[in-house]
């Protein structure tokens, strides 16, 4: 067998200290102790982002998606099971981002340190015959537990909330930022994009068109009727049957269920979710980085109706939400839904809120 060459060895050599670093220094930062570290170097431009409950369903593809993302230059993977293979499988991709994983709780402030965007996918999911309701016991503690972590560590990044129930989760988490003083309503988002990204999908199959020429505001909350798709307002304009209507507002409001129950017990939606959830980061890295006009549906802090939480059409930019946008003129049905919605969710955010002041 051919002896390498000094050169390759020293090559080798390089590669082999990656492999298995003894104790990584990132250039201008501290390396976290045990902290998995693939990648010595950094430093090219773009966005660090978190994301907490990155070993799950979700968290995984999520990962994946937002590793190929090129305005991402340092990506965190917080779990507290599985992230250093997860980490490794990822970090092998050659795209741009440097990859970390962090394990457990006492990695978790390593893991957030510096961020930009922190992603929360983490949590438990449904399993048939359970409301996101359901989940309140055991997602509600996990929430504040990573919101104290992010006020501590990067109290300026922008938030997005994955984790069920999100009509009640981003209460919660509004109300850890307020008791420590770096609450920004602005810089945090309850992701409700999967809602919009069925609405699209559902309606552009009625319609024969193309999903990715469709485009449904959803506005409301995360859960069953607080789901409020406005069909009178779909680009392209068009015309829908009360048939269609009724369908199409049952198939949107009920999509996580459908999966849920197609899933039969192992889980709820994970793959339209995590791209969901990297389209909706994406949209918020360009907002960060200047662009204009972006324009995402959310779940944020607002005075669009009397409730002080509602999802509607936001603008994104550098300081997260500029502009949140009005419900424009709706129909009957929207409007009676409008009204289920908006009783349904004063409880949801009533209970979040309530969790955190006990
Ligand atoms: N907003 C939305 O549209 C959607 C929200 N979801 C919600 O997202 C959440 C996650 O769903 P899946 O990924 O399918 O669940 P999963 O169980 O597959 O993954 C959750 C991950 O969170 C981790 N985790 C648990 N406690 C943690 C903690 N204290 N810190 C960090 N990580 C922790 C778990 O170890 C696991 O890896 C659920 O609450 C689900 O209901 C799911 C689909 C859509
Ligand atoms: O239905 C669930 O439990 C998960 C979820 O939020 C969705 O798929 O919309």
């Amino acid at each position: 067998m051919q002896q390498p060459t000094s050169g390759a060895n020293q090559r080798i050599a390089r590669i082999a200290a990656h492999l298995h670093p003894p104790t990584l220094q990132i250039e201008g930062e501290s390396s976290g102790l045990g902290r998995m570290d693939c990648r010595a170097k950094g430093g090219s431009p773009g966005f660090k982002v978190a994301v907490l409950g990155a070993a799950g369903g979700i968290g995984q593809p999520l990962a994946m998606l937002m590793k190929i993302n090129p305005l991402v230059s340092v990506l965190h993977l917080y779990d507290v099971v599985n992230t250093p293979g997860v980490t490794a499988d990822i970090s092998h991709m050659d795209t741009n981002a440097v990859v970390r994983g962090f394990l457990g709780q006492q990695q978790l402030e390593d893991a957030l340190a510096g961020m930009d965007i922190v992603i929360i996918p983490a949590g438990v999911p449904r399993k048939p015959g359970m409301t996101r309701d359901d989940l309140f016991n055991i997602n509600a503690g996990i929430v504040k537990t990573l919101c104290e972590g992010i006020a501590k560590c990067c109290p300026k990044a922008i938030v997005n909330l994955i984790s069920n129930p999100v009509n009640s989760t981003v209460p919660i988490a509004a109300e850890v930022f307020k008791k420590v003083g770096t609450y920004d309503p602005k810089r945090l988002l309850g992701v409700t994009m999967l809602d919009v990204v069925r609405a699209n999908t559902f309606v552009a199959e009625v319609l024969g068109l193309d999903p990715r020429e469709v485009d449904v505001p959803v506005v409301g909350g995360h859960a069953g009727v607080t789901i409020l798709p406005l069909l009178s307002q779909v680009k392209p304009s068009c015309s829908l049957t009360p048939t269609e209507i009724d369908y199409l507002t049952d198939r949107i409001q009920n999509g996580g269920t459908e999966v849920v129950e197609a899933k039969a017990g192992a889980g709820s939606a994970t793959l339209s979710m995590a791209y969901a959830a990297a389209k909706f980061a994406d949209a918020c890295l360009r907002g960060l980085r200047g662009d204009a006009g972006v324009i995402e549906c959310a779940y944020v802090a607002s005075t669009v109706t009397e409730l002080p939480f509602f999802a509607s059409k936001v603008r994104l930019g550098r300081a997260g939400i500029e502009e949140i946008y009005s419900l424009g003129p709706l129909n009957e049905y929207e409007r009676t839904g409008l009204e289920k919605a908006k009783k349904e969710l004063a409880g949801s955010i009533q209970k979040g809120v309530s969790f955190v002041r006990k």
